[in-house]
């Protein structure tokens, strides 16, 4: 089973408005509530692709009522730890330029945070447990790296979606995939990025630290893959970008659903860069139709 974990969920009330005026009334022209955070993203992607999945973390309150109602209507699999504060509310704000302002989200009890965990015992070889998102202020520092102390003695797999000390700390335990943005690759390194030849030496580094994959995503400029043995430039399709929140999640999706049902890491890869643009070229998430419809435009070439 592919389980994703999403810590700190949350509803994205995307506002449109052609210019923000700060310290003005400002009238959107358009409004749309969806059911958000990374992990949970992951899961209606690889539902929209007919791979089944549990969606895991933290739900509570009217918020939370939203985002369980949602998936139920899409037959998406959950098994959430309720808790007693409301999810949190991300706004997305789409006008000339793109603005997202997260909330910290909800506390978090102790007893809350060991009901996950426990789930994480539950866990067998045959398991993918994608880790995605940042957590709620209250959880301890090292939470990621108690559920992957738990999914590495279970056996199973994981990718972890993260970043800062939270990926470095569990790099070193063999996630099956790392998928950060170039900027955020950067930032991992402490290092400024000019060109991809600067990207490549990195890419390697994330495979040297432990990843058995990494893509690094750079939106608009294609992305970049690493394996043990090579690296790979793919270039993105061509088209509008309507609503970007969540393109990086579905490349995740695009990847885990293909390896799982191909096993053979350059599809994945080709199907992730595909499924990334179908959302950005969304207003929601991308459906299978936009992925296949992308995906032939998607050249991969071999850089090393
Ligand atoms: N302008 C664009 N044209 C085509 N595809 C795009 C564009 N921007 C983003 N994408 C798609 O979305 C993927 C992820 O983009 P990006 O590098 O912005 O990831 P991210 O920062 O993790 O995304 P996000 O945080 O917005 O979910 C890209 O690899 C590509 O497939
Ligand atoms: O605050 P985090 O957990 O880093 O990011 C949360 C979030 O911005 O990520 C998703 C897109 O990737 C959105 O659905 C959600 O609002």
């Amino acid at each position: 089973m592919i389980y994703t974990v999403t810590l700190n969920p949350s509803i994205d009330y995307i506002v449109q408005l052609p210019t923000v005026q700060l310290g003005e009334l400002n009238r959107m022209t358009g409004d749309i509530k969806l059911p958000g955070g990374k992990g949970i993203n992951v899961s209606r992607v690889l539902n929209n692709i007919g791979q089944e999945s549990t969606a895991l973390g933290f739900i509570g309150g009217f918020t939370g009522r939203f985002i369980t109602d949602w998936l139920k209507k899409e037959a998406v699999g959950t098994d959430f730890v309720e808790i007693e504060q409301d999810t949190r509310i991300n706004v997305k704000v789409k006008a000339d330029i793109e603005t997202e302002i997260n909330a910290a989200g909800p506390a978090v009890s102790e007893k809350e945070s060991e009901q996950l965990l426990q789930q994480m015992d539950a866990l067998t070889a045959d398991d993918i447990v994608v880790l995605s998102g940042n957590k709620p202020p209250t959880l301890p520092e090292d939470f990621y790296q108690q559920m992957v102390k738990k999914i590495s003695a279970a056996g199973a797999d994981f990718v972890i979606d993260t970043t800062g000390k939270e990926l470095m700390n569990a790099i070193g335990s063999r996630p099956l995939l790392v998928k950060p943005n170039h900027h955020e690759l950067a930032d991992l390194f402490e290092t400024t990025f000019d060109s991809v030849e600067d990207i490549i030496p990195y890419g390697k580094k994330l495979i040297e630290l432990g990843a058995k994959y990494a893509v690094i995503s750079m939106a608009g400029d294609g992305a970049l893959f690493f394996t043990e043995s090579a690296a790979y430039r793919a270039t993105v399709p061509k088209g509008q970008v309507k609503n970007s929140v969540g393109a990086g999640d579905s490349m995740i999706a695009g990847f885990i659903g293909a390896l799982v049902s191909t096993k053979d890491p350059l599809e994945a890869f080709k199907k992730s860069v595909a499924t990334g643009s179908a959302t950005a070229f969304s207003d929601d998430l991308a459906t299978k139709e936009a992925i296949e419809a992308l995906v032939e435009q998607v050249e991969i070439k071999k850089i090393d």
